[in-house]
């Protein structure tokens, strides 16, 4: 996946610009930022939902957005989105949430959605909870509900916003924990939107950084290596909680 001269905002105001980055297939890369610097901005134009202001954003060398509505949307179906507070539907199950994507766009029946269904629970750790309603169980397995519905339709790629939001730390690690397992079981490309420093180090293998102030990101790279060795200051200030 590649950015090219990629500006995001929103009517005349572009948030993020002249974004250049690559993300290899089956890396965890986590967009990274202090608040308000247009993480989430950046994540809704790579899953469908902003057009971009200027530039372009590939998927296997195809313009995602130059793209006809019709391709785009079957990239879209490619793509699985885990949004912050998990975004069930809270008058389903947790299995007729997960259901409902291989209903809506496969042509299974009964019986395997059901099968796949119990799959994706068990591997996010819910095996046996289908049943119940999100009204019913933690935030933390909310999310994991929310990661089992995103894995639905086996995407290629899975995007994740603010995953450890809300959660206490113990949760949060064991989600972090969970977003590796599936990036070795499923080889999945994860692209996580996050400010989580624990999080960040726990699961990245490549960052970037963007910049409020400037509008734009400041580096790329290993987020372990940045803390230490990253030349501007605020991008080793953000990784070390402020110790310059
Ligand atoms: N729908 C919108 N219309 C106009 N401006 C918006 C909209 N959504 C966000 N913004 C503005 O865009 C900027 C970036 O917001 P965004 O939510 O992308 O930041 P973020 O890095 O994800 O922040 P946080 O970490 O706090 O969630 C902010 O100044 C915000 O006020």
């Amino acid at each position: 996946m590649r950015l090219e001269g990629l500006s995001v905002g929103y009517g005349a105001r572009a948030v993020q610009r002249d974004l250049d980055l690559e993300i290899r297939r089956g890396d965890i890369f986590v967009i990274m930022g202090g608040s308000g610097c247009g993480k989430s901005t950046l994540m809704r134009a790579m899953t469908g939902l902003l057009a971009p202001l200027a530039g372009r954003i590939l998927f296997d060398d195809e313009s995602f957005w130059e793209a006809s509505p019709a391709a785009r949307e079957r990239r879209i179906r490619r793509h699985g989105v885990m949004y912050q507070g998990g975004a069930l539907w809270s008058s389903m199950t947790l299995e007729e949430n997960v259901a409902l994507p291989l209903q809506q766009y496969t042509d299974l029946g009964p019986r395997q959605v059901c099968e796949l269904v119990d799959y994706k629970l068990a591997l996010v750790g819910l095996g046996g909870c289908g049943a119940l309603y999100p009204a019913e169980i933690s935030g933390g397995m909310r999310k994991r509900a929310g990661v089992a519905r995103a894995m639905a339709l086996d995407p290629e790629v899975l995007f994740f916003d603010e995953p450890s939001a809300g959660l206490d730390p113990l949760s949060a690690c064991l989600l972090d924990e969970l977003i590796v397992e599936l990036k070795h079981s499923l080889g999945a490309t994860m692209v996580v939107v996050t400010h989580d420093l624990a999080s960040i180090f726990a699961i990245a293998d490549e960052a970037v950084f963007l910049d409020a102030e400037r509008g734009t990101m400041l580096t790329t790279g290993d987020p372990r290596w940045l803390r230490d060795h990253a030349a501007d200051a605020r991008v080793r200030a953000f990784l070390r909680r402020g110790a310059a």
